[in-house]
Order: C-alpha cells, then sequence, then structure tokens
C-alpha cells in the first residue's frame, strides 16, 4: 500500500540527486527551468491519486508523446504493417538522436528512439499537419483526463529551428523509402507532438490507462485496444529508457517512457500510473531524480516485475 509518507520520503530521496543532472540544451528553451524542480503523481486504479512536490508544473512530454503517436499509427495501419514494414521491436543500446545504424538496417530498430518516432508519426492519417496534431491533441486529453493540454509554443519553435539531427534523420529515411510523405510535414507534427505541455498529474493518468489494459479507470471507457496496451508496455520495458533500459529494468524493474523535458511515464500493471517530473538528466538523457523517485517506489511496494 502506498501512503502519501512513502511518496514524500521518494521525494525527499530524489532530490537529492538532481543536482547531479543538467537539464536538457540541445533544445535552447528546455535549459530556462530550475533544474532542482521535482514531482511526482501516482494514480491508482481504485481511483485514489496521490501527488508530491512539483506535480502540477507543467514540462514538455517529449518523447513521452512517442507512446501516443504510436497508437494512433497502430490504429490506423495495424502491426502487422507498421512492425514488419516501418519499424522493429529491438533495444538499440544507443542514444535516442543515434544515426549510426540507419545506413546498415533496412528500417528503425523501434518506435521510440526518433529514427523510429520520427517514421511513426509519418504514418498517421490526416488531410495535412494540422489535422494530424488535432487527432493527437484529442487523443491525449482524453488518455491524460486533461482538456486543456495544449501546444508550448516557445519549446515548438525552439525545436523546429534547432531540429537539424531530426531533419537529417527524416530525411535519411526518405531517402531509404521507410518515411512516408512529405518530410517537412512530418517533422512538423513530430516537433509538435514533442512541445506539448502536460504535468506529472497528466502522465501518471496516461500510464494508469496502461497499467489498467487500455481501459480509463475513472471513466471505464476503452481508449487503447487491450493488445495494443500489453505490446506498449513491452517496448516501454525494453526500449522506453533508451540505452539506459537493461540498468532501468534491473533497478526499478516495470515499464517506463522518458522524455527529455524531464518527466517519466511509469506503469505497475494492474495496480497504478506513476508520473514523474524532473528536468535534471542523466548522460542517457534521463530525469535523474525522476529514476531515483522510481528506484525507491519499486523497492518501497516491492512492485519490480522480477
Ligand atoms: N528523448 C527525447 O525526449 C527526445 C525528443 C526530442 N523532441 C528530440 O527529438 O530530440
Amino acid at each position: 500500500m502506498i501512503s502519501q509518507d512513502c511518496l514524500h520520503d521518494a521525494l525527499s530521496y530524489g532530490k537529492c540527486f538532481t543536482g547531479l543532472g543538467q537539464p536538457a540544451d540541445y533544445i535552447p528553451e528546455l535549459a530556462r527551468v530550475n533544474k532542482h524542480q521535482l514531482g511526482v503523481s501516482i494514480v491508482k486504479l481504485d481511483q485514489e491519486i496521490l501527488n508530491e512536490g512539483d506535480y502540477d508544473r507543467p514540462f514538455t512530454i517529449q518523447s513521452i508523446s512517442k507512446l501516443v503517436s504510436l497508437i494512433l499509427a497502430l490504429h490506423d495501419r495495424g502491426g502487422e504493417y507498421l512492425f514488419q514494414d516501418k519499424v522493429g521491436v529491438e533495444p538499440t543500446g544507443d542514444p535516442f538522436n543515434s544515426i549510426i545504424k540507419l545506413e546498415t538496417k533496412t528500417r528503425p530498430f523501434n518506435p521510440f528512439i526518433n529514427a523510429g518516432a520520427i517514421t511513426v508519426a509519418s504514418c498517421i492519417d490526416g488531410r495535412d499537419t494540422e489535422e494530424r496534431f488535432a487527432r493527437f491533441l484529442t487523443y491525449i486529453r482524453h488518455l491524460c483526463n486533461n482538456e486543456s493540454i495544449c501546444l508550448n509554443e516557445n519549446v515548438y519553435l525552439s525545436e523546429k529551428s534547432t531540429g537539424d539531427r531530426n531533419r537529417a534523420l527524416a530525411y535519411y529515411l526518405k531517402a531509404s523509402g521507410i518515411l512516408e510523405g512529405d518530410v517537412e510535414d512530418c517533422l512538423d507534427f513530430y516537433f509538435r507532438m514533442c512541445s506539448v505541455d502536460v504535468t506529472a498529474l497528466d502522465i501518471a493518468n496516461l500510464s494508469a490507462v496502461l497499467a489498467n489494459h487500455g481501459t480509463n479507470p475513472f471513466t471505464g471507457e476503452t481508449l487503447i485496444e487491450p493488445s495494443c496496451a500489453k505490446a506498449l508496455r513491452a517496448l516501454m520495458l525494453t526500449c522506453g529508457m533508451y540505452d539506459g533500459s537493461g540498468r532501468f529494468a534491473m533497478k526499478v524493474g516495470f515499464p517506463a517512457k522518458s522524455g527529455v523535458g524531464g518527466g517519466i511515464a511509469a506503469v505497475v500493471v494492474d495496480q497504478m500510473g506513476i508520473g514523474v517530473y524532473g528536468p535534471a538528466l542523466d548522460e542517457k538523457g534521463n530525469s535523474i531524480g525522476g529514476i531515483k523517485i522510481l528506484e525507491y517506489l519499486a523497492k518501497k511496494l516491492d512492485c519490480s516485475l522480477f
């Protein structure tokens, strides 16, 4: 049983580590935060919610958005096609924005590295970027139980004007026949989906849907097909923390997805969704304080899958 005191202690433990990391600065707008911010939310499947610290401070979702775009693309194209022709399901052991395997392999290794996520973004239906992003926003608002989620314009423009590495990945993927449609349109959608503002509570709600096999624990509405939720949890466990996924599985032991905005969405199946926020990142681009909070909770609640 998780208590408020236990969550408070987890946050205090996480705070000891925020000084050891740095906010992402390759997207200039992300560097402008206090790196000691730290917050955590837990949404239990019995509808109890627990919050601590900076749980309601907005930050950009960044790579956690790759969960949402993957669900949309799986809905539009089906898993047979997507995981056969477009993107694999294996970890890379390389950094999230690596380009090195693109020339030697036919398709990106998994949907959570940037190359894979940009490919997945190109497989989402819609007349234009506006319509695709409107679908994304509507859906993420449902998943997070928050109708006010919207784009952070400053981060979007910052990312768009400095995203040459992602541009390089996208044009390479287009030249290889993997990426569908117009490259700049696809990148524009990708930069937007990464620049949506959320809170730790929002991503705890999203994680709770995954913990509940795709059903919103508050409304009973099925938002994700159970088989799709299962595939996502498996990918989160093996690839969700990039080249830190193995160590995270060892130390924490449940599915999670990080973003360079400092968020981590974590799933304790049949029990709860956890959202953490701490913008100080380790060398892999994962929240340092966030990982420590999850380590603490995994141990205290004895909820590692292993
Ligand atoms: N790891 C991340 O959160 C990366 C997402 C970021 N928008 C990028 O494309 O570089």
